[in-house]
């Protein structure tokens, strides 16, 4: 997959002229239109400005009618607007809350299939975590309002039921809620447990406010499915004054790696295919960000934090972000290859983490491997200076672009 190019035809403003140039609402400061009410509230103006927005729209089918495809395309910039200024905090909607649902049913149904939810629920050190978590932080939990926000098969649900919650309410897209509600019912829990099928981002939920979000949203590289947008859009929504979200620390760091069995494996191997020269496909191959397992033997620097989000402040703007960083080199080595790995915190009154690092337990995350097309020679005591740059696929915002800045070089890899 290439490289994005250029915005959407309706991100450019010469798509929109011909729809808003006579509409002084559309033509609105977006901060204007969002006005200062509180999220979630059902105060007149929201409710007014979208059914004005509701009627334009009526109003720009009806005169414009380009094609059906133009006019969805109004449809879902009007709806962003009205989501603006209803729901969020910030006054941002993320764009993966922008999508379709025939773009993200790809995403959705593969979460259906009870496969990829067995993989989690193995993986213990991401289980036990949440489970330990919730258990030892009963009183956090004791008569509280949870929301779970992409339960899966209900397991952190049940956690916290079984923690005291008073109620929790569990949301799912995927099919795998049908799965959920048998769960559910079948460990006698249907009285605590509500389940809604749907999109966080297009259900109501049946409570105004809760106290505390659940949500095992980490992909690879930590942002990987940018499912973050849809827990900060429900933080942003749903949570009370003095709620939280848990986990609520997570960091994502990198490290060198010197590994030219690997390297050799990956980029070599194709000098030379059954004595074919097949060397354009490195090319291909050196763009892609791998996850797998890293041999803790071959890191050859100390890892650096690149980025720390806190889940109860973090605004969707900086889930993409530019670092500087620097490694300390600490084995004389070719550089083959960086890799990133996250770590999840829950700091609560007993704290637990885990990390998703090459000297942790392995997890299904793995690491994140971005491969050097040249090795990169460096000695002890080097400091590997670069800067890496993250940033969402505007074509598909839940995969995500990664650009790694070194001294003599410079790549853009896709995680997808
Ligand atoms: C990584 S799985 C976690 C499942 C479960 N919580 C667990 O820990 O085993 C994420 C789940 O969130 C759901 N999901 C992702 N985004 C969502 C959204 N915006 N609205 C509703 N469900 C969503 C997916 O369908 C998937 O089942």
């Amino acid at each position: 997959m290439g490289l994005p190019d250029g915005p959407l035809p309706w991100e450019s403003e010469d798509f929109l002229r011909p729809a808003l140039q006579d509409d002084p609402l559309l033509q609105a400061d977006p901060e204007e239109l969002c006005g200062s009410e509180e999220p979630g509230s059902s105060g007149g103006s929201s409710s007014r400005t979208h059914d004005a927005l509701l009627r334009r729209t009526q109003a720009a089918e009806e005169g414009l009618a380009r094609s059906l495809e133009d006019v969805h395309k109004l449809k879902l910039l009007v709806q962003g607007l009205f989501l603006d200024a209803e729901t969020s905090k910030s006054g941002e909607l993320g764009a993966v809350a922008k999508l379709r649902e025939d773009e993200d049913e790809a995403y959705f149904s593969s979460y259906g299939h009870y496969s990829i939810h067995e993989e989690m629920l193995k993986d213990k050190v991401r289980t036990e975590s949440y489970r330990d978590f919730m258990y030892r932080n009963a009183e956090v939990f004791r008569d509280k309002v949870v929301l779970d926000v992409g339960c899966g098969t209900g397991i952190l649900s049940m956690f916290a039921a079984r923690s005291g919650a008073k109620k929790v309410i569990a949301v799912d897209q995927s099919e795998i809620i049908y799965q959920a509600m048998d769960i559910v019912r079948s460990n006698n829990l249907e009285d605590k447990i509500t389940l809604i099928k749907g999109r966080i981002e297009d259900i109501k939920l049946p409570v105004e406010k809760v106290d505390i979000i659940i949500s095992e949203w980490m992909g690879y590289f930590l942002l990987y499915e940018s499912m973050l947008d849809s827990v900060l859009y429900a933080r942003d929504l749903y949570l009370a004054d003095g709620g939280s979200v848990y986990p609520d620390l997570c960091n994502i760091s990198l490290v060198a790696v010197g590994d030219i069995q690997k390297h050799q494996d990956r980029i070599a191997f194709w000098d030379d295919v059954y004595g074919f020269n097949m060397a354009c496909m490195k090319k291909a191959v050196v763009h892609d960000a791998v996850a797998e397992v890293v041999n803790a033997d071959t890191l050859i620097s100390e890892p650096t934090v690149i980025q720390t989000i806190d889940c109860n402040t973090v605004c969707l703007s900086e889930l993409e972000f530019t670092t500087d960083f620097c490694l300390k080199i600490l084995n004389t080595a070719d550089c083959t290859q960086s890799c990133a790995h996250s770590v999840f915190n829950v700091s609560l009154l007993c704290q637990v983490m885990f990390s998703t690092g090459p000297q942790a337990t392995k997890t299904h995350w793995r690491q994140t491997v971005f491969l050097l097309e040249k090795p990169l020679f460096v000695q002890a005591g080097d400091e590997l200076q670069g800067k890496i740059v993250v940033r969402k696929n505007k074509k598909d915002p839940r995969s995500l672009f990664v650009t790694l800045g070194l001294p003599d070089r410079k790549q853009t890899y896709s995680l997808q």
